[in-house]
């Protein structure tokens, strides 16, 4: 009986923040640029202010990660993000095409519904939040059961500091009774009008199957290739940089490092010297039991956790100051359990003859569960990260912690923690989302050819409108000539 109130009033709540962001969403839709911007600079001030106090949140209450880590994941989704959109054109009139006439205008997409992970619980809120009101859109999150209390705290920040600065109530909404029944009531009813999910394969998949447009992410299973023309001691800094931030809870982290036989006693003696510890055999069968439940997925008492943490609760010794702890692979699969996805501080390694056999093994590591996301490569050799841009990822990170380059720290890339997977990973965008993914395109498209059979003057009248008004270039005008040259020889005129 209890639970069934529960799910009731988890239900109402659902269907009353759905129906209060869409009413705000639809006054939201109407705002100019200046009062957008307005708003989102208090919102990422805000979210800078309490970058500490959220991070520490998210730290108490899901066990996973560092807090001076989640701090800059906090900054990177609301201060360097909005650095990289601030001149994002996402409102009315977005381009005008003079010479084919065609003008587009950004519309909002309208109320999305936010699936927010346990491992990037604050910073994912704040980066969906301020992504979704450059585009005048609503948002209302689903909060991972346990990282409840911090992302409805991160959304009421949000939804707060945006009505104070002129956005309407309830722009941003947070569930704060988190059940399936009232994510599922979100995915399926008619307010919501697109998904952003972000989190576990399954719950990814469900928001594909509720028939509306969706965003989603699939995992990763970044290979880190460190190639022989590699700078060692540079090398194995980023990896270890990248995987020990947050204690490896960014999809983006590697999950193996791949060594070439001529290289490997450098590379772990580089790994030694900078706080890796390579664990015997049957070490490493004692921490990949500790790891995995139920086959391959990921234990989330080991997810986020330090490698002194991890060592001690497998009962293994390891040396103070250990930073990551590697275990040698010599395949993939489900008797190499390290070759699967391990959100914590803890890599696979492999030795390979050369780089096509490292080709062969990333391909291999990357089917094992990471198809679409990302890969690492270490290399002095720019011909040799071209060859690598083969495999089947949508992001190749070179000479950068991956963490760090995936999500836009460390690279060019768009500040994002939610990291397309393409087709080929099942995600509907193969990019990092931005506010440019949450417009609708709407197209004032003029007639410029003529579909009548006078043809040749009407093509004539258009070069001669051209040249008169003299907004196009002689190029412009020379291509116009050439194409009625073309259609009067086609036609037998010329
Ligand atoms: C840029 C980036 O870094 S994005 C990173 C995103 N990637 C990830 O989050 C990694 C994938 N996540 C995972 O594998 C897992 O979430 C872990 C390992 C991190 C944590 O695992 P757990 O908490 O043990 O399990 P899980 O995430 O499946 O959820 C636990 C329960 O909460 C439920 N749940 C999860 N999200 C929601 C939600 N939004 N609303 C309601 N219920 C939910 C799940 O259905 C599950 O229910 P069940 O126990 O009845 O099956």
């Amino acid at each position: 009986m209890e639970n069934f109130d529960y799910d009731l009033q988890s239900l109402q709540e659902a269907r009353n923040l759905a129906r209060q962001a869409k009413q705000a969403q639809a006054a939201l839709a109407k705002y100019n640029s200046e009062q957008i911007d307005r708003i989102i600079q208090n919102m990422v001030k805000v979210a800078e202010e309490n970058a500490v106090s959220l991070a520490k949140m998210a730290v108490e209450e899901t066990g996973f990660g560092k807090v001076e880590d989640k701090t800059m994941k906090n900054k990177l989704a609301s201060t360097e993000l909005y650095k990289f959109i601030k001149p994002m054109q996402t409102i009315g009139i977005i381009s005008e095409d003079p010479v084919n006439k065609v003008v587009e205008i950004a519309e909002p997409v309208g109320l999305l519904l936010g699936i927010v992970p346990s491992t990037n619980p604050t910073s994912t809120a704040i980066y969906k939040s301020i992504i979704a009101i450059k585009s005048r859109n609503g948002i209302v999150f689903s909060p991972h059961p346990s990282a409840l209390k911090c992302t409805l705290q991160a959304a009421k920040l949000m939804n707060e500091a945006a009505v104070a600065a002129g956005a309407p109530p309830n722009i941003i909404g947070c569930i704060s009774k988190p059940s399936m029944a009232a994510t599922n009531e979100l995915m399926k009813c008619d307010e919501v009008d697109m998904i952003i999910a972000t989190g576990g394969t399954a719950m990814v998949k469900s928001a594909y199957s509720a028939g509306k447009p969706a965003l989603g992410v699939g995992p990763g299973n970044v290979p880190a290739y460190i190639e022989r023309t590699a700078n060692i001691q540079k090398a194995v800094q980023n990896i270890i940089t990248s995987k020990t931030f947050d204690n490896g809870t960014i999809c983006a982290s590697e999950q193996a490092v791949i060594v070439e036989e001529c290289i490997r006693d450098q590379v772990v003696a580089e790994f030694k010297r900078q706080g890796g510890y390579f664990m015997s055999a049957a070490e490493t069968e004692k921490v990949a039991q500790k790891l995995f439940v139920r086959g391959h997925a990921m234990n989330a008492k080991f997810v986020g956790r330090s490698a002194a943490v991890i060592a001690e609760s497998a009962g293994i010794t390891i040396p103070a100051g250990t930073k990551v702890l590697l275990g040698e692979q010599q395949g993939v699969g489900p008797e190499y359990p390290l070759s699967y996805e391990k959100l914590t501080t803890v890599l696979a390694f492999y030795t390979v003859k050369d780089w096509e056999e490292a080709c062969e093994l990333c391909i291999k590591l990357l089917k094992n569960g990471g198809v679409g996301h990302s890969l690492a490569i270490h290399t002095e050799n720019p011909a040799m990260a071209m060859k690598f841009s083969e495999k089947p990822v949508f992001r190749i990170l070179v000479n950068t912690p991956s963490t760090h380059g995936g999500v836009g720290i460390s690279t060019g890339l768009a500040p994002a923690f939610t990291l397309g997977c393409g087709t080929w990973g099942g995600s509907a965008t193969s990019d990092n989302v931005t506010p440019l993914h949450l417009i609708n395109k709407k197209r004032v498209a003029y007639g410029i050819k003529d579909c009548t059979e006078n043809t040749t003057s009407t093509v004539a009248a258009c070069v001669a409108e051209k040249c008169a008004t003299g907004a196009v270039s002689e190029e412009q005008i020379m291509n116009v000539v050439n194409e009625v040259i073309a259609l009067l020889k086609k036609r037998g005129e010329h």
